[in-house]
């Protein structure tokens, strides 16, 4: 049995890991944490998100070292924001648990402080932006068609729910890094434009953000010609995309001595090459 450990347990992502985890077979949730200070505290966490008990007490992440511990978590699930995500992995690593990472809106800094973590405690890690295996093989698409059409005029849309607090998605940056090292020329990346903008240059990929009602997550990526465009979306309608991916991802990092993992590796798509 997988023991697993959540943090962000209440909120969008966190609680449908935590029911999707609670009817597979081979894995439990052995802790989940919220906020230091959080009004549930101590309350059953299958209660507070409506599948009734499983006997796991909301537990604040300034527990964290002490309930890792003593439930003794195979892999830590994150999906917090990213200051609190730096912290909780800091611990988890010291404490041996391997993670999935789903939090987004990091700065390189933090990147970095995440990666030593992973690397100097010797633990093993999925990392990734996105976890719907749609997005992956989008991502994949977008390898070839930058490789194809590295001259046209690339511009990338996203839009989200009116709650999201980081922008542009990390979807929509992870996008833009694939299509500059496949592009075979040198990239800018624009957030957005206002004003005299001047003449679009041809190294730009455009990055906009839009924020909106319920929106789960809608990506575009737009490859303009002279005479033509082609335009590839993906549109995610449920979460339950993403936490599909996170299940396969706990399943795939659960034995990994160390190292660290995208989507890519979990879902087979590196060997795949244009
Ligand atoms: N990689 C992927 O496939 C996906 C990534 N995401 C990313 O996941 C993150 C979370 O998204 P979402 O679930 O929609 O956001 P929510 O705001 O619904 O959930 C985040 C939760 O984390 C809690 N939290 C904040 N700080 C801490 C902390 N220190 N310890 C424990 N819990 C904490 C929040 O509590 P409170 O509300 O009280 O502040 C909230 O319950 C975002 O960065 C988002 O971009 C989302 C979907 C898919
Ligand atoms: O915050 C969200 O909701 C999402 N965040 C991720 C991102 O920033 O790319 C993934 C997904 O699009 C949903």
């Amino acid at each position: 049995m997988i023991k697993v450990a959540v943090t962000g347990a209440l909120g969008r992502m966190g609680s449908n890991i935590i029911k999707t985890i609670t009817q597979q077979e081979d894995m439990k949730v052995v802790a989940a944490f919220e906020i230091p200070n959080h009004p549930k505290k101590g309350e059953d966490v299958g209660e507070l998100i409506g599948i009734g008990k499983i006997n796991v007490p909301l537990s604040t992440s300034d527990e964290l070292n002490e309930v890792l511990k003593s439930t003794k978590p195979d892999v830590l699930v994150d999906f917090t924001i990213a200051d609190a995500c730096v912290e909780n992995v800091k611990i988890a690593a010291k404490n041996g648990v391997n993670l999935v990472i789903g939090t987004t809106g990091f700065t390189e800094e933090q990147k970095m402080e995440i990666e030593k973590a992973i690397k100097e405690n010797k633990v093993a890690a999925v990392i990734s932006q996105n976890f719907a295996i749609g997005v992956n093989i989008f991502f994949k698409t977008l390898e070839f068609l930058a490789k194809k059409l590295g001259d046209y005029d690339i511009e990338i849309i996203e839009m989200h729910h009116r709650y999201k607090k980081d922008a542009p998605s990390g979807t929509a940056l992870r996008a833009a890094e694939i299509i500059k090292e496949n592009r075979g020329r040198d990239s800018i990346f624009v957030f957005g434009r206002k004003g005299l903008t001047g003449e679009r240059k041809k190294e730009e990929i455009g990055i906009h953000a839009v924020r909106g009602g319920d929106v789960v997550g809608d990506h575009t990526v737009i490859f303009a010609g002279d005479g033509e465009r082609i335009e590839i979306t993906h549109r995610a309608s449920s979460r339950q995309a993403f936490v599909n991916g996170v299940v396969l991802s706990i399943r795939f990092i659960k034995d990994k001595k160390e190292g660290i993992y995208n989507t890519f590796d979990v879902l087979g798509l590196n060997e795949i090459k244009f």
